[in-house]
């Protein structure tokens, strides 16, 4: 029976939850979609959509179908997970997808917090930054799928729900987790269905999950869970499990990246690795055609499989995006990508490759769907919110990178070269 209930609104961002809960001692599951079984054995189970950019009406089902499945598998607590950058446009689906579950869990309330202090994203008087930059100046303003053009958290989780939203400033949650508490407690008798929560280090996080002990629903980016492995251990239901929870079977066959997120931190790795390894850069807007990109990648990788990666990556700076998605609409070219990477990904395991890192949630979304994994056990962290995963099915180590992730070397160190 799982104690903690989580709906990841990606994929990468479902493993990045996980990773925090394993280093944190529970032993974690992610399941790919709607589970329609009996969930796996574990502390945790995150249950991961492709939620983050499906029509609002979708993602609201899944999510709340989600929900249904790890309450009747006895979940005791829901964590709704977006992504550290609050990735969302004003029709949702954040907003849509919080008040449902709201609705469902009958809570009236629940605090909401994307920080991630160790990659850069705090939250200062309901202003969410990455590194120095206000998130609007920080390169999500040119996300292919969800440009984020304002910082104020207050005022974007306004325009995507029909509740209001507070803020536990800073100040209050210097204090410590009893004065949070304090302030969340207040917001919900005066009304207010979600509080923006200040955060700007780990140990404000910790505190945070503390004085959300008893919360029905807690939102947020995977930082806000740091704090409740505690809570369950504190209440007794969490046994000490130390390393064990992170184990996963021997690593084989051979190594491959395959790139869709066009993030800064993707494009620095990409950058990193035309100079340290078998690096392919398809040009989808002078090719955008699925078997030829398909065709052109797979020729090219099949002398290079073996111990060190090939790195193909179909990512493109802002204007190149841009210009794709003129001429065939945003999600279109998105879907063209995705279809591309995917079935590359389908035949360069069939021809072997056992380890195979994906940077980007929706094309990690895009890939996992296609290779038929069911579930990912959660492994050792390569970087901050990066764990390699093991799925059964079909035998394979994979590690999800969300775009913004990783040190300029990711695609090697995951490798160990
Ligand atoms: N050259 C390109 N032109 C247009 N779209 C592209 C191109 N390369 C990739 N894409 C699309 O951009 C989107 C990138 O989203 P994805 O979620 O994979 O990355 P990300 O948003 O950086 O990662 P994360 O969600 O983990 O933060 C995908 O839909 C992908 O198909
Ligand atoms: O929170 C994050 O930044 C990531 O886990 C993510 O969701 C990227 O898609």
């Amino acid at each position: 029976m799982p104690l903690l209930g989580c709906i990841a609104d990606d994929f990468t961002g479902a493993t990045d939850l996980a990773n925090t809960l394993v280093k944190g001692g529970m032993t974690a599951v992610q399941v790919i979609g709607v589970p329609t079984g009996p969930l796996p054995e574990a502390d945790a189970v995150i249950v991961a959509l492709k939620s983050r950019t499906a029509p609002v009406r979708e993602a609201v089902a899944e999510s709340l179908a989600a929900c249904e499945a790890l309450l009747a598998a006895g979940a005791r607590q829901i964590f709704f997970k977006y992504c550290s950058t609050f990735d969302s446009t004003d029709e949702g689906n954040i907003g849509p997808v919080a008040d449902a579950l709201v609705r469902r869990l009958d809570c009236g309330f629940a605090l909401a917090n994307p920080a991630f202090p160790t990659n850069g994203r705090t939250v200062y008087q309901g202003h969410l930054f990455v590194g120095d930059k206000l998130l609007n100046e920080s390169g999500m303003e040119n996300h292919p799928l969800t440009p984020m053009r304002d910082a104020n958290l207050l005022r974007v989780l306004s325009r995507q729900t029909d509740g209001t939203v507070g803020l536990v400033p800073f100040a209050t949650v210097e204090q410590g987790a009893a004065a949070i508490r304090k302030a969340m407690t207040g917001l919900k008798e005066s009304g207010r269905r979600y509080a923006i929560v200040d955060a700007v280090t780990d140990a404000h996080l910790l505190a945070i999950g503390e004085a959300a002990a008893g919360h029905a629903l807690i939102t947020g980016g995977s930082g806000v869970a740091m704090g409740l492995p505690a809570n369950f251990r504190a209440a007794g239901l969490l046994p000490e499990r130390g390393a064990a929870a992170a184990e996963l079977p021997p690593m084989r066959g051979h190594a491959a990246v395959l790139a869709g997120s066009c993030s800064r931190a993707t494009l620095g790795q990409i950058g990193y690795a035309r100079n340290h390894a078998h690096t392919l850069e398809l040009d989808v807007l002078a090719t955008p055609d699925v078997a030829a990109l398909q065709q052109q990648a797979l020729d090219w990788a099949t002398d290079k499989l073996g111990e060190a990666p090939v790195v193909i990556a179909a990512s493109a700076p802002p204007e190149k995006v841009q210009a794709l998605q003129a001429r065939l609409g945003r999600d279109k070219a998105g879907a063209l990508v995705e279809d591309v990477l995917a079935g590359i990904a389908e035949a360069l395991v069939a021809g072997g490759v056992g380890r195979l890192v994906v940077a980007g949630g929706e094309t990690s979304g895009a890939v996992v769907s296609r290779l038929g994994v069911h579930s990912l056990r959660i492994g050792a962290e390569i970087d901050p919110g990066v764990p390699w995963t093991f799925a059964e099915t079909p035998g394979l180590h994979l590690a999800l990178k969300s775009g913004n992730f990783g040190a300029r070397d990711f695609f090697l160190k995951a490798f160990g070269q």
